[in-house]
């Protein structure tokens, strides 16, 4: 029996599963998943796992700043596997990377040579891609005769059509690799793989997803494959999140150079870390803080406003690009469990066959549309995690086959 412990970096999570594998194809198994939140400066991290049969296995509070970077995160994530599982040796390390570039369509083995390959993309994702490889380089030095496996955001993406993939300035910008990327691909693939399960018919048509947590973004899907996303070049585009802007018209960057006199880290820094929800909120980028502040706090409610307004805007677009609409699927921690937000993006979209069940929302249901809307609304919790421990799995299949 081998083993595999999986690390998803998020902008404000470390997310992980230990898993036991079976290399003849069977599904990982999930032995313990959890979950750092609220990592950040200032932010009172929370550590939670569970077991197999949903046991509370860990469930506390850090003080303030106790947990201010991934790299704490991890530390103390792999404290806490030893702790449970002293004995455990692990055959395989499966990371998720969130920017792929060009070159890597499908799960690799991290040699030195990807790595360094990886690391040049550090600039287009900087909330991620850093603390993905220092994931990967910790468990280099923790877990050295582990394999280590690359899974990637952008992956699942990389078969879009053209119009999709390119952006309408000089050719030579996309050949070298100025392109529309997309990213939650290992969220989307997840999903994509569940509605097959669950719902093969749904699976076949014309299926939006939105995937909406801390990073946020739409993705449209045909047949189970990716045609169309709202993130492009980097994380940055399409939806509002939690501290990124989504989509900015490029001349507000032209303004912010030529006439606010800005630099370029200064730049990144508003349009990744101070936009957003935390932007026009001036309060959190944490969608349960300004839910609870909502009634009295108008910037907050505003800020939840603009979420929603552009996610609807999303929807429309992504219908129209692709022809209808038969599935609309909702996940990540806000699409999972703010019944207030699914509510907000469906009401008064009868025009697109929609229409959600009050009660069925409220109990966040598997489907939560009325037996006579023509979308069928969903919600689905996503598991990267499941998809990272599959490539694991097949890693390691293929090296004992190699091998043989
Ligand atoms: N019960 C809830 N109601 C509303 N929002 C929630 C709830 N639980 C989690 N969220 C929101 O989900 C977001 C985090 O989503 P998640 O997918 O875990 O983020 P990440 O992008 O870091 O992976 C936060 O904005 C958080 O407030
Ligand atoms: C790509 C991205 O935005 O990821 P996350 O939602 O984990 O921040
Ligand atoms: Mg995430």
């Amino acid at each position: 029996m081998a083993h595999a412990l999986t690390l998803n970096a998020g902008s404000s999570s470390l997310k992980f599963g230990y898993f036991h594998l079976d290399t003849d194809a069977g599904e990982p198994d999930a032995r313990i998943v959890g979950l750092v939140e609220r990592i950040g400066q200032g932010q009172r991290a929370h550590m939670r796992a569970k077991g197999p049969d949903g046991a509370v296995l860990i469930d506390k509070e850090f003080g303030r700043n106790h947990v201010s970077d991934h790299g704490t995160a991890l530390e103390r994530v792999v404290a806490f596997l030893r702790d449970r599982r002293p004995d455990a040796t692990l055959s395989a390390v499966g990371h998720r990377v969130v920017h792929g570039g060009p070159d890597f369509d499908a799960p690799v083995e991290l040699t030195d040579k990807v790595i360094k390959r990886l690391a040049e993309f550090e600039p287009l994702a900087p909330l991620h891609q850093p603390h993905n490889l220092s994931g990967v380089r910790a468990a280099l030095e923790l877990f050295p005769d582990a394999v280590q496996v690359a899974c990637f955001d952008t992956a699942f993406h990389r078969n879009h059509p053209w119009v999709n993939d390119t952006f309408a300035i000089p050719r030579r910008f996309y050949d070298e690799g100025v392109r529309r990327y997309g990213f939650h691909g290992l969220s989307y693939e997840y999903i994509s793989s569940k509605l097959a399960e669950i719902a093969p018919h749904l699976h076949m048509g014309r299926t939006i997803v939105a995937h909406l947590g801390n990073g946020a973004s739409m993705c449209g899907l045909m047949g189970g494959r990716s045609v169309a996303s709202s993130m492009g070049f980097t994380a940055l585009d399409g939806l509002p999140m939690g501290t990124r802007c989504g989509q900015l018209d490029p001349g507000v960057l032209l303004y912010m150079l030529q006439t606010e006199g800005m630099g370029a880290d200064e730049i990144q820094n508003v349009l990744y870390r101070e936009s957003g929800l935390l932007g026009l909120s001036e309060l959190s980028n944490d969608m349960r803080t300004l839910e609870a502040a909502a009634k009295e706090n108008e910037r907050a409610r505003e800020a939840i406003s603009y979420f929603v307004f552009r996610i609807r805007r999303e929807l429309g677009a992504l219908a129209a690009a692709l022809g209808g609409v038969s599935t609309l699927v909702f996940c990540g921690g806000i699409g999972e469990n703010s019944v207030h937000i699914r509510e907000k993006v469906c009401e008064g979209m009868g025009w697109l066959g929609m229409e959600i069940d009050e009660g069925r929302n409220l109990r966040s249901e598997q489907i939560i549309s009325t037996d006579l809307s023509r979308v069928r609304v969903l919600v689905i919790p996503t598991n990267e995690e499941l998809v990272i421990a599959r490539a694991a799995r097949d890693m390691l299949a293929q090296k004992e086959e190699t091998a043989a």
